[in-house]
């Protein structure tokens, strides 16, 4: 019996399986073997290179976002517009065979957006090009879920599960349960908090499940067994989503209304242009990217070429800042100048631990290199953040 109908019996069983007290060991034990096939699924075949047919797309930017959707929902007719970079659109269903990738731009910074083809349900059981699909969503720093407002609300839900089933996870951040692998002791399990769905006993099912008989489990909120089992797999990966709802154009205002307050979504048509702005910031905001911009002594910065960090890619403190100038910079530098919302003053003298954030201006002193006017002159600045974006239209800074 192959994989996948494997895991379609343990459904079965699931499905027959009355849920309660007595029952909740039993499926969990299931839930955990499902899980256990799903990661046999993703693993490439013996024998094969791992990749090989995958979409093989060089990374670009400062960010990559996937637009995942079932087929005609308006993918590519999306890239078209956001990027200028044409991607074939047309009425019949996969007109999109291959990963297109274009560029927004979008305040100074560049961000990779990828067309992919449609992805139907069954997807992430190899149905059509679902799993390479898959693949990229989980190579992206942000999933846009693009969705055909005139159909059915469950389509939403049938996607998310397809991405779950490979190990996505959509605007969830991972559990907070410490598990720590052992070579002997037993198993030690404890919890910060009374818990309401896992007990020690389901724990050491779980984990007998997986053949481990010596760890150290903590519990630190109150988790579901789902939870366990991702944090046992240990390969999940937590991506943020936003919803996208294309073709208002052709349902009611009602309608549009309350697609419009569901959590994480935005409503757009491209054949109307309506709402794309709102879309790229939405995006923008999701992707939590952090521009830095530098001053060089005595000079002011240039506001158009900023160093882009994330705290996903990277992080964002002084010494991130400083490794992404030149990565033997760093043992030059005595302290940095911080202007921005992430200081206290301006400018504040920081090191290489503080975090920067969005639109700060960061001016680096060396060892040996006086500071041009020094310290004195600082003596009555502002204790109030702004975004200097706004502070430098009034003033040039200082030093
Ligand atoms: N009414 C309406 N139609 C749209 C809108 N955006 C796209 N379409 C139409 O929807 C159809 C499918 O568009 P595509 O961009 O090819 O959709 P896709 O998601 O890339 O499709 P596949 O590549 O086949 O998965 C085309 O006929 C578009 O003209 C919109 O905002 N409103
Ligand atoms: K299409
Ligand atoms: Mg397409």
């Amino acid at each position: 019996m192959g994989i996948i109908e494997r895991i379609k019996e343990i459904e079965a069983e699931m499905a027959r399986t009355q849920k309660n007290k007595a029952t909740e060991y039993h499926l969990g034990q299931l839930k955990a073997k499902i899980a256990k096939l799903r990661t046999q699924l993703l693993e490439p075949p013996k024998g094969s290179s791992a990749g090989g047919d995958g979409f093989e797309v060089t990374k670009f930017g400062h960010g990559r976002v996937a637009l995942i959707g079932f087929p005609s929902v308006g993918k590519s007719t999306l890239l078209t517009m956001l990027t200028g970079t044409h991607s074939e659109a047309a009425s019949y269903e996969f007109t999109t065979l291959t990963c297109i990738p274009g560029i927004i731009h979008y305040n100074d910074t560049k961000i990779q957006l990828l067309d992919l083809p449609g992805i139907i349900e069954g997807a992430s059981e190899g149905k059509g090009r679902g799993r390479q699909v898959i693949a990229v969503a989980k190579s992206s720093d942000l999933v846009l879920m693009v969705l055909d407002a005139s159909k059915s609300e469950g389509h939403r839900q049938i996607l998310t599960r397809e991405l779950e089933s490979v190990g996505l996870r959509l605007n969830k951040r991972p559990p907070q349960i410490y598990f720590k692998k052992k070579k002997t002791g037993g198993i030690s399990f404890n919890s910060t908090l009374p818990l309401t769905h896992v007990d020690e006993k389901l724990c050491y099912q779980i984990l007998h499940e997986y053949k481990i008989h010596n760890a150290e489990v903590l519990f630190r909120e109150d988790a579901t067994v789902d939870d366990l089992i991702d944090v046992i797999e240990g390969n999940r990966k937590y991506t943020k989503c936003v919803y996208v709802y294309n073709k208002i154009d052709v349902i009611g205002i009602d309608d549009v209304d309350k697609l419009a307050r569901r959590p994480n979504s935005v409503v757009i048509s491209c054949n109307l242009k309506l709402n794309l702005d709102r879309l790229l910031s939405k995006m923008w905001e999701e992707m939590g990217l952090v521009r830095v911009y530098t001053k060089p002594q005595g000079q002011q910065p240039d506001f158009s070429d900023p160093v882009v960090l994330s705290a996903d890619r990277g992080g964002c403190t002084v010494e991130d800042f400083c490794n992404h100038i030149h990565r033997n910079l760093i043992k030059d530098v005595k302290y940095v100048l911080v202007w921005g919302t992430s200081a206290r003053h301006y400018p504040q003298h920081c090191g290489l631990g503080h975090v920067l954030q969005d639109e700060d201006v960061v001016q680096i002193v060396k060892k040996k290199e006086k500071e041009e006017g020094g310290r004195g002159r600082f003596k009555s600045h502002s204790t109030a953040p702004a975004r200097i974006s706004d502070r430098q239209k009034k003033a040039p800074l200082k030093t």
